[in-house]
């Protein structure tokens, strides 16, 4: 298993330094009244984190984390209440920032009257693109995500894989250098998800940043170069995927014991004595050889364990070390966020109004 604290497992010499995304002791805090009282939630408390250029970076974290108050904040949707959040290292929310970034929103609402060809040419227009750039991007665009050949169809016939890769053409329409992602595979069969991985690998390829946040913890295994773990408003753990799944810890050691002579309730019976946890059926599988499995993540575990097993005359036949994951690390972190405190009262605030978005990331709502 991870370390509890928060730790951050950066390795500079294996992605580029230049910090797309840098985020500094970011505060939100949404405040209000109800007829309970005045009510505060404290939604981001401290984040700290580096989108590096050219990476795949990923925000994990359960509901209410914190992820979307992140990426609203970059946006320059929602205002921080303390702390510093820049892109290229312009301030979020700055024109300057948001002319390099393009967002796809989790249900992107493309109007059903449209075809592929029809919205990409809409979503240049509010980007104040000229007719003959849209052309030319929309035929690059449209090749890239694999929509070529079908772009006169009414979106009304596209499967859910082919309506995300529109809406990652059109977060790409003004051609940014960031793309912000939003449960991007959300919702899609094995084929879409690997169609839409296939375009962000395409992206990642041509020297795009993307900053995804997803919920789907394999999808981010297989597509992203780091992550962040958020829980509670806070980042537990940052860095490469290997390093926070580091080798040596494990999720469970399955052990398979006997002893000479012994009967198999004899077994069991030694078994329980020396590992209570095996009291119930369910942990112990009976046989000549008895198995079992015990929930150890370090070396020093297991060799406590083995030590068990032998001062209790049992003969160990196997032992098979089952690594942890990043799903392992995950959840180990948000248990650990559910021992802090903060309990906060839910009231919404009226939010910042918002002003003109241009390029692509004009189809953000104002979610508040
Ligand atoms: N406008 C708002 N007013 C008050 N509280 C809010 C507002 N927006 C979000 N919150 C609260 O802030 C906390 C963080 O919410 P946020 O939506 O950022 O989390 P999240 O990680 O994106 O969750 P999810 O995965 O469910 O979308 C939650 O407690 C949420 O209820």
């Amino acid at each position: 298993m991870v370390g509890l604290a928060q730790r951050s497992t950066e390795s500079a010499n294996e992605h580029s330094t230049t910090s797309v995304v840098h985020v500094r002791d970011l505060t939100k805090t949404y405040s209000g009244w109800s007829f309970r009282g005045r009510k505060v939630v404290n939604a981001l408390r401290g984040v700290s984190l580096d989108a590096f250029r050219g990476e795949v970076f990923g925000l994990l974290g359960p509901n209410g984390a914190g992820k979307t108050t992140l990426i609203k904040i970059l946006l320059g949707v929602v205002r921080s209440s303390s702390g510093t959040a820049s892109l290229f290292g312009k301030p979020a929310g700055s024109t300057d920032a948001r002319m390099q970034v393009g967002y796809l929103p989790e249900s992107l609402r493309v109007d059903r009257h449209h075809t592929a060809r029809s919205a990409l040419r809409y979503y240049g227009r509010m980007s104040r693109m000229s007719a003959a750039e849209i052309t030319r991007r929309s035929d690059e665009l449209l090749e890239l995500v694999g929509l070529e050949g079908r772009d006169r169809e009414s979106v009304r016939q596209f499967s859910k894989g082919m309506y995300q890769r529109l809406g990652l053409a059109q977060a790409l329409m003004h051609d940014p250098d960031l793309l912000v992602l939003d449960e991007p595979t959300d919702g899609l069969d094995p084929v879409g998800r690997n169609e839409v991985r296939m375009v962000i690998d395409r992206l990642r390829e041509s020297g795009k940043t993307i900053f995804l946040n997803s919920h789907i913890l394999q999808e981010v295994e297989l597509i992203c170069s780091r992550v962040a773990i958020m829980a509670k408003g806070k980042i537990c753990a940052v860095g490469r995927i290997d390093d926070l799944v580091r080798s040596e810890s494990f999720s469970e050691v399955q052990f398979e014991v006997t002893q000479n002579n012994a009967s198999q309730e004899e077994l069991a019976l030694a078994l329980r004595h020396n590992f209570p946890e095996l009291l119930l059926d369910e942990h112990l599988h009976w046989g000549p050889v008895m198995r079992f499995i015990l929930p150890l993540s370090t070396q020093d575990q297991v060799n406590h364990a083995v030590d068990r097993i032998r001062e209790a005359g049992l003969s160990l036949r196997g032992l098979t070390l089952k690594h942890a994951s990043l799903e392992d690390t995950f959840m180990e972190a948000v248990r650990m966020s559910e021992t802090q405190d903060g309990a906060d009262g839910l009231v919404p605030e009226p939010e910042m109004s918002i002003a003109p978005i241009t390029g692509s990331t004009a189809s953000i709502e104002a979610n508040t």
